[in-house]
Protein backbone atom coordinates (compact mmCIF):
# COMPACT_ATOMS: atom_id res chain seq x y z
CA UNK A 1 0.00 0.00 0.00
CA UNK A 2 2.69 2.29 0.82
CA UNK A 3 4.36 2.07 -2.57
CA UNK A 4 1.30 3.75 -4.37
CA UNK A 5 1.60 6.86 -1.97
CA UNK A 6 2.38 9.90 -3.49
CA UNK A 7 2.51 12.31 -0.09
CA UNK A 8 1.12 12.04 3.35
CA UNK A 9 -0.94 15.26 3.62
CA UNK A 10 -2.04 14.91 7.27
CA UNK A 11 -0.44 12.26 9.76
CA UNK A 12 -2.54 10.38 12.99
CA UNK A 13 -1.45 13.29 15.20
CA UNK A 14 -2.46 16.24 13.45
CA UNK A 15 -6.37 14.40 12.86
CA UNK A 16 -6.22 13.86 16.29
CA UNK A 17 -5.68 17.22 16.91
CA UNK A 18 -8.30 18.93 14.43
CA UNK A 19 -10.72 16.30 15.18
CA UNK A 20 -10.44 17.02 19.10
CA UNK A 21 -10.80 21.19 17.45
CA UNK A 22 -14.03 20.26 16.05
CA UNK A 23 -15.21 17.65 19.32
CA UNK A 24 -15.11 20.66 21.44
CA UNK A 25 -16.82 23.52 19.07
CA UNK A 26 -19.76 20.66 18.74
CA UNK A 27 -20.06 19.88 22.13
CA UNK A 28 -20.18 23.58 22.71
CA UNK A 29 -23.01 24.44 20.08
CA UNK A 30 -24.98 21.47 21.17
CA UNK A 31 -25.44 21.50 24.67
CA UNK A 32 -28.90 20.70 25.76
CA UNK A 33 -30.10 20.12 22.20
CA UNK A 34 -31.06 16.27 20.71
CA UNK A 35 -28.19 15.37 18.55
CA UNK A 36 -28.48 12.74 16.82
CA UNK A 37 -25.15 12.30 14.21
CA UNK A 38 -25.58 10.68 10.83
CA UNK A 39 -22.14 9.19 9.42
CA UNK A 40 -22.16 8.79 5.44
CA UNK A 41 -21.06 5.11 5.22
CA UNK A 42 -19.02 3.66 4.34
CA UNK A 43 -16.25 6.43 3.74
CA UNK A 44 -17.10 8.42 7.02
CA UNK A 45 -16.62 5.49 9.41
CA UNK A 46 -13.48 6.11 10.54
CA UNK A 47 -13.66 9.83 11.14
CA UNK A 48 -17.22 9.18 12.80
CA UNK A 49 -16.25 7.03 15.17
CA UNK A 50 -13.29 8.99 16.32
CA UNK A 51 -14.94 12.38 16.16
CA UNK A 52 -17.82 10.86 18.67
CA UNK A 53 -15.80 10.55 21.29
CA UNK A 54 -14.35 13.68 21.58
CA UNK A 55 -17.84 14.96 22.03
CA UNK A 56 -18.86 15.62 25.73
CA UNK A 57 -22.70 15.77 25.41
CA UNK A 58 -25.26 13.68 24.52
CA UNK A 59 -25.25 12.08 21.88
CA UNK A 60 -27.18 9.64 19.25
CA UNK A 61 -25.74 7.64 16.18
CA UNK A 62 -27.28 6.16 13.05
CA UNK A 63 -25.70 5.23 9.51
CA UNK A 64 -26.73 5.41 5.96
CA UNK A 65 -24.98 4.04 2.99
CA UNK A 66 -24.70 5.92 -0.25
CA UNK A 67 -22.68 5.86 -2.98
CA UNK A 68 -21.61 8.15 -6.37
CA UNK A 69 -18.29 6.62 -6.67
CA UNK A 70 -17.86 2.82 -6.97
CA UNK A 71 -15.01 1.67 -8.35
CA UNK A 72 -14.07 4.71 -10.35
CA UNK A 73 -12.08 8.65 -9.59
CA UNK A 74 -15.01 10.48 -10.87
CA UNK A 75 -18.12 10.55 -9.23
CA UNK A 76 -21.39 9.03 -11.54
CA UNK A 77 -23.32 11.73 -10.11
CA UNK A 78 -26.01 9.45 -9.57
CA UNK A 79 -26.37 9.20 -5.67
CA UNK A 80 -27.66 5.50 -4.55
CA UNK A 81 -29.23 4.68 -1.09
CA UNK A 82 -27.25 1.64 0.19
CA UNK A 83 -28.84 2.05 3.92
CA UNK A 84 -31.28 4.04 4.88
CA UNK A 85 -31.76 5.50 8.81
CA UNK A 86 -32.74 3.22 10.76
CA UNK A 87 -35.45 5.61 12.64
CA UNK A 88 -37.19 9.06 11.92
CA UNK A 89 -35.28 12.54 12.25
CA UNK A 90 -37.86 14.45 12.64
CA UNK A 91 -37.87 16.92 15.59
CA UNK A 92 -33.91 15.99 15.97
CA UNK A 93 -30.81 18.54 15.74
CA UNK A 94 -28.63 16.16 12.80
CA UNK A 95 -25.49 16.31 12.09
CA UNK A 96 -24.15 14.98 9.09
CA UNK A 97 -20.47 13.68 9.10
CA UNK A 98 -18.89 13.07 5.92
CA UNK A 99 -15.16 12.28 5.01
CA UNK A 100 -14.26 14.31 2.06
CA UNK A 101 -16.67 16.59 0.36
CA UNK A 102 -15.55 16.74 -3.33
CA UNK A 103 -18.23 17.55 -6.08
CA UNK A 104 -20.70 18.32 -3.63
CA UNK A 105 -23.33 15.97 -5.50
CA UNK A 106 -23.65 13.21 -2.32
CA UNK A 107 -24.25 16.03 0.11
CA UNK A 108 -26.21 17.90 -2.14
CA UNK A 109 -28.43 14.90 -2.74
CA UNK A 110 -28.11 13.97 0.96
CA UNK A 111 -28.93 17.51 2.56
CA UNK A 112 -32.54 17.62 0.92
CA UNK A 113 -33.20 14.23 1.19
CA UNK A 114 -32.63 14.69 4.39
CA UNK A 115 -34.38 17.95 5.18
CA UNK A 116 -37.85 16.39 3.78
CA UNK A 117 -37.81 14.36 6.85
CA UNK A 118 -38.42 17.34 9.27
CA UNK A 119 -35.63 17.69 11.67
CA UNK A 120 -35.02 20.44 13.83
CA UNK A 121 -32.04 21.47 12.63
CA UNK A 122 -29.42 20.29 10.08
CA UNK A 123 -26.02 20.90 10.10
CA UNK A 124 -23.23 19.37 8.06
CA UNK A 125 -19.71 18.10 9.95
CA UNK A 126 -16.42 17.09 7.09
CA UNK A 127 -13.09 16.32 7.76
CA UNK A 128 -11.71 17.02 4.36
CA UNK A 129 -13.32 19.79 1.41
CA UNK A 130 -12.11 19.47 -2.14
CA UNK A 131 -13.65 23.39 -2.62
CA UNK A 132 -11.56 23.50 -6.34
CA UNK A 133 -13.77 20.54 -7.67
CA UNK A 134 -17.03 21.74 -6.30
CA UNK A 135 -20.19 21.39 -9.10
CA UNK A 136 -22.83 22.40 -6.37
CA UNK A 137 -23.07 24.90 -3.52
CA UNK A 138 -22.94 22.73 -0.08
CA UNK A 139 -23.36 25.19 3.41
CA UNK A 140 -20.16 23.41 5.44
CA UNK A 141 -20.49 24.30 9.10
CA UNK A 142 -17.89 21.97 10.75
CA UNK A 143 -14.47 21.59 8.41
CA UNK A 144 -11.33 19.65 9.09
CA UNK A 145 -8.46 20.74 6.29
CA UNK A 146 -9.13 21.91 2.89
CA UNK A 147 -7.10 19.89 0.47
CA UNK A 148 -5.49 20.28 -3.06
CA UNK A 149 -7.67 18.67 -6.28
CA UNK A 150 -5.80 15.55 -6.15
CA UNK A 151 -7.25 12.24 -5.41
CA UNK A 152 -6.91 10.84 -1.47
CA UNK A 153 -7.11 7.60 0.37
CA UNK A 154 -6.18 6.89 3.61
CA UNK A 155 -8.13 7.35 6.97
CA UNK A 156 -11.51 5.44 5.69
CA UNK A 157 -11.43 6.81 2.40
CA UNK A 158 -11.14 4.55 -0.42
CA UNK A 159 -9.90 3.82 -3.95
CA UNK A 160 -11.88 1.00 -5.90
CA UNK A 161 -12.50 -0.06 -2.33
CA UNK A 162 -8.55 -0.58 -1.17
CA UNK A 163 -6.19 2.22 1.21
CA UNK A 164 -9.55 2.96 3.92
CA UNK A 165 -6.86 1.11 6.92
CA UNK A 166 -4.19 3.81 6.48
CA UNK A 167 -3.96 5.53 9.45
CA UNK A 168 -3.29 8.92 7.60
CA UNK A 169 -4.76 10.69 4.61
CA UNK A 170 -2.41 10.82 1.52
CA UNK A 171 -2.49 11.88 -2.34
CA UNK A 172 -2.63 7.94 -3.90
CA UNK A 173 0.01 8.07 -7.03
CA UNK A 174 -1.99 9.13 -10.33
CA UNK A 175 -0.45 5.92 -11.91
CA UNK A 176 -2.10 3.81 -9.74
CA UNK A 177 -5.38 4.55 -10.79
CA UNK A 178 -4.14 6.14 -14.54
CA UNK A 179 -3.30 2.63 -15.69
O1 LIG B 1 -18.69 15.38 -3.14
P1 LIG B 1 -18.71 14.14 -3.97
O2 LIG B 1 -18.01 14.33 -5.29
O3 LIG B 1 -20.08 13.60 -4.15
O4 LIG B 1 -17.81 13.04 -3.22
C1 LIG B 1 -17.91 12.75 -1.86
C2 LIG B 1 -18.40 11.36 -1.59
O5 LIG B 1 -17.58 10.39 -2.26
C3 LIG B 1 -17.15 9.40 -1.32
O6 LIG B 1 -18.06 8.35 -1.23
P2 LIG B 1 -18.09 7.11 -2.25
O7 LIG B 1 -19.20 7.29 -3.24
O8 LIG B 1 -16.71 6.88 -2.77
O9 LIG B 1 -18.51 5.91 -1.28
P3 LIG B 1 -17.74 5.36 0.03
O10 LIG B 1 -17.99 6.37 1.14
O11 LIG B 1 -18.43 4.07 0.31
O12 LIG B 1 -16.29 5.21 -0.28
C4 LIG B 1 -17.11 10.15 0.00
O13 LIG B 1 -17.21 9.28 1.11
C5 LIG B 1 -18.30 11.08 -0.11
O14 LIG B 1 -19.49 10.45 0.35
O1 LIG C 1 -10.36 12.24 -3.48
C1 LIG C 1 -11.17 11.30 -3.24
N1 LIG C 1 -10.73 10.08 -2.82
C2 LIG C 1 -11.58 9.04 -2.56
N2 LIG C 1 -12.90 9.14 -2.66
C3 LIG C 1 -13.40 10.32 -3.07
N3 LIG C 1 -14.68 10.68 -3.27
C4 LIG C 1 -14.67 11.95 -3.66
N4 LIG C 1 -13.41 12.43 -3.74
C5 LIG C 1 -12.58 11.42 -3.37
Amino acid sequence: MEKDIEEVLFTPAQLDEKITELGHQITKDYQGKDLLMIGVLKGANVFMSDLMRKIETSVKIDFMAVSSYGLSTQSSGVVRIIKDLDYSIEGKDVLVVEDIIDTGLTLHYLYDNLLSRKPSSLKICTLLDKPERRRVDIPVDYKGFDIPDEFIVGYGIDYAEQYRNLPYVAILKREVYEK
